[in-house]
């Protein structure tokens, strides 16, 4: 099968077909052998999560479902970064609407990343905090290259990880280790996230990541879909319900939250900091 996918991805026949998108914030190619497609994320520098990328993730997700899309690859065009997370800047005196629209999208992106029938990796090619941890956990497999950051780190920013990142990542490392990471706000190395299952794999360059994401997709292939995406959704469905029924409640939570001063003034701050840097 290696063999196979080589002779479809290096081969001079390449069949390998740009996805037509709206926008170039991500860069979305398909095999038209394989049905496998490669979503890079590209928003430079650091593939900040602001409502257009999201929007562009999400259309993306929503056309996949009517192409045959065997499989999934999830990665970033930045050198250094998956995804920074949240963009600050939407969180940072919005308007109400503004905000409002924003965390809905959100939203969407995650359910439909989360609840994607067909098998979904992160190739974490760079730092991955909060958001952008996000992005990855509600991938089936995540390959990381070393000596890069991931974790939910909200706390060490004086915001809250909503109840849904958070139950991501109990699925994955646990009730206490997710406890013990969520309260101090942990970002973990790369080696660190692989010795307590937050990462399955680590890679040893950017080449070998894929090559693993690959490994793993080509696995996966060889299974039956149909049982295999259900029993897929048979583990992601109390947390996906548990957003899907209180959509409203948390986006009022978010509100809520990120209109207080001392939020906004915690997050002046790390703007600056950010910028200083
Ligand atoms: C019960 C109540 C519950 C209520 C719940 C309610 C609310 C929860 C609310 C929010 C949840 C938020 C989750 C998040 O995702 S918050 C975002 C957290 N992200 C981070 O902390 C990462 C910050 N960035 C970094 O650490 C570094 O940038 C990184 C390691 C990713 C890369 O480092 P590098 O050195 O390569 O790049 P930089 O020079 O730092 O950055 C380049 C450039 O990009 C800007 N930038 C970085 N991150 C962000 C970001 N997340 N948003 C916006 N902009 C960002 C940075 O300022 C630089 O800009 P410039 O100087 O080039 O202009």
């Amino acid at each position: 099968m290696f063999v196979l996918r080589q002779c479809l991805t290096l081969g001079t026949k390449s069949s390998v077909r740009n996805f037509a998108a709206a926008t170039n914030l991500v860069n979305v190619k398909i095999n038209e052998d394989t049905g496998v497609v490669i979503m890079e994320l590209n928003k430079p520098p650091v593939n900040s999560l602001n409502y257009e990328l999201l929007e562009a993730m999400h259309r993306t997700l929503v056309k996949l479902e009517n192409e045959r899309c065997s499989g999934m690859i999830l990665t970033s065009s930045s050198p250094n970064t998956f995804s920074a997370g949240l963009d600050l800047l939407e969180m940072y005196k919005p308007t109400v609407d503004k905000a409002r629209k924003f965390w809905g999208m959100l939203q969407n992106t995650w359910i439909k990343l989360y609840s994607a029938p067909y098998p979904t990796v992160a190739a974490i090619n760079g730092h991955s905090p909060a958001g952008g941890c996000l992005l990855a956990m509600s991938c089936e497999y995540r390959i990381m290259v070393p000596k890069k950051k991931i974790g939910l780190n909200e706390t060490q920013l004086g915001i809250v990880a909503p109840q849904w990142f958070q139950d991501c990542m109990k699925n994955i490392i646990g009730s206490r280790q997710a406890e013990k990471a969520l309260i101090a706000g942990t970002l973990f190395s790369s080696e660190e996230a692989a010795k307590i299952g937050l990462i399955d794999e680590l890679a040893t360059d950017k080449e070998d990541l894929m090559k693993k994401a690959h490994d793993f997709m080509d696995e996966q292939l060889g299974l039956p879909p149909l049982a295999r995406s259900t029993v897929k959704i048979g583990f992601r469905k109390d947390t996906l319900n548990r957003l899907i029924n209180s959509r409203e409640v948390d986006t009022k939570y978010f509100i809520d939250f990120i209109f207080q001063p001392k939020v906004q003034e915690s997050l002046e701050m790390y703007l600056q900091a950010l910028k200083k840097k």
